[in-house]
């Protein structure tokens, strides 16, 4: 078991890490909880996979869950769920000083996380991220959200968790092809900042999404350690330090709001395209070589992600994946900051893209092979 401090002064927490922690959540939580029940939100599959086991865990605590349970799927990070859970948390008369469970994936966090920033001004919550991709970035540094109609994670705020218990065990029940979305967040820690990191994921990475124990917890301590680092050097986004996370994520919430927010694309999935994409494009403005572009897509192909835009067969053009872009959280004065390469391990933010340069070369990689 690994215990990462995310420091924030007067909000760092702990970020647990191990196989089968859910069986000792009664005593991990024991100091976020005031009272003999909890509201807790999951969505039906996470629910149904480990609602039991934490149950089980509070109960010998003498502590009881009631629970607001989500459809699954990115459609809960809405408007409709949001105020329907405020309305559900309300009833309950969660107070400001109380803890909201989140167990789940980074929907379930995230949605969450946004609840508890806004409910009272801000009640206090605990993630137990059950997905991959949540255990090893979403449930850790703050971020929440919900998504509108114009685009993804658009209405949230920063608020931070005051714990995180990311059981690996609860991966044994994850579908592959969510295995796959989140191992893209994990190799996204090597490719941004850690060159060595990259070199064992290319190495390891089938392990990992096989669920072997050991690569497992490596990869996940691994990225909660990078991100950490990353949150509690830039907690909100300012000095472009925390801009690195989101390497791939410009083109992947174009993609993501292109194929609707459906299952079509899972964001992990979109994020690795996105991480193609920026290698593909530094390689064009000379800042990497055509050689490590190549290996960063080899490495994505390697993990069984799809590395071309052209597979998706989208009906759109490069102008309009472009549009979508115009959203983004990180423009600032009518100018998108990308986050571009200088070599693997060496991400950057570029402020001088020129986006009819970004249209041209998605129109191209629409249609290339
Ligand atoms: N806040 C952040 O910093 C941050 C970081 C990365 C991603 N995100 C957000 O996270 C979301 C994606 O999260 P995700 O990939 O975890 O998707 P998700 O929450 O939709 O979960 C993926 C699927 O796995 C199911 N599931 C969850 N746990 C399970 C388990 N243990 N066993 C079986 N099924 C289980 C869910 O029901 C869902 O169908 C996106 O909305 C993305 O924007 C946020
Ligand atoms: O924690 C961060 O910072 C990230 O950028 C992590 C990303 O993986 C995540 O998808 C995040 O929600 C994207 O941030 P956004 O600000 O572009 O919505
Ligand atoms: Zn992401």
């Amino acid at each position: 078991m690994a215990v990462i401090g995310v420091e924030l002064a007067g909000r760092g927490y702990d970020v647990q890490v191990g196989h089968g922690l859910l069986a000792n959540a009664g005593e991990l939580t024991e100091g976020f909880i005031r009272k003999d029940r909890v509201a807790a939100v999951a969505d039906r599959n996470s629910h149904r996979a480990h609602g039991q086991q934490l149950e089980h865990a509070l109960a010998a605590k003498g502590v009881s869950i009631d629970w607001f349970i989500t459809q699954p799927g990115e459609g809960a990070k809405s408007w409709g769920v949001l105020e329907k859970l405020l309305d559900w948390l309300l009833e309950r008369g969660v107070e400001r000083g109380d803890h909201i469970f989140a167990l789940g994936g980074g929907v379930v966090g995230d949605l969450t996380g946004f609840a508890a920033a806004v409910l009272k001004r801000g009640c206090g919550f605990v993630q137990i991220p059950t997905t991959l991709l949540a255990q090893v970035d979403s449930s850790v540094g703050g971020k929440t959200a919900i998504n509108t109609a114009a685009g993804k994670n658009l209405v949230g705020a920063f608020h931070q968790p005051a714990l995180v218990l990311a059981d690996t065990g609860t991966l044994d029940t994850l579908p592959p092809r969510e295995m796959g979305a989140g191992y893209a967040e994990v190799i996204k820690y090597g490719i941004l900042g850690d060159r060595t990191f990259f070199e064992w994921c290319k190495e390891n990475g089938a392990k990992v999404t096989a669920r072997d124990p050991a690569a497992l917890e490596y990869a996940v301590t691994q990225s909660v350690q990078a991100k950490a680092r990353i949150v509690a050097e830039d907690e909100r986004e300012t000095t472009g330090t925390r801009a690195l996370l989101n390497l791939g994520h410009t083109f992947g919430h174009a993609l993501e709001a292109e194929t609707g927010f459906s299952d079509a694309l899972l964001h992990g999935e979109a994020v690795a395209l996105g991480m193609v994409l920026a290698a593909r494009y530094s390689a064009r403005r000379e800042y990497i070589s055509l050689d490590n572009a190549a290996r960063i897509t080899a490495a994505i192909d390697k993990a069984g992600l799809r590395s071309e835009i052209a597979s998706l067969g989208l009906e759109c053009s490069g102008d309009q994946l472009a549009a979508h872009m115009l959203h983004d959280k990180k423009m600032d004065a009518g100018t998108l900051p990308f986050i571009l390469l200088r070599g693997i391990g060496q991400a950057f933010v570029d402020k001088q893209v020129d986006m009819a340069d970004i249209a041209a070369f998605l129109g191209e990689q629409l249609q290339a092979h």
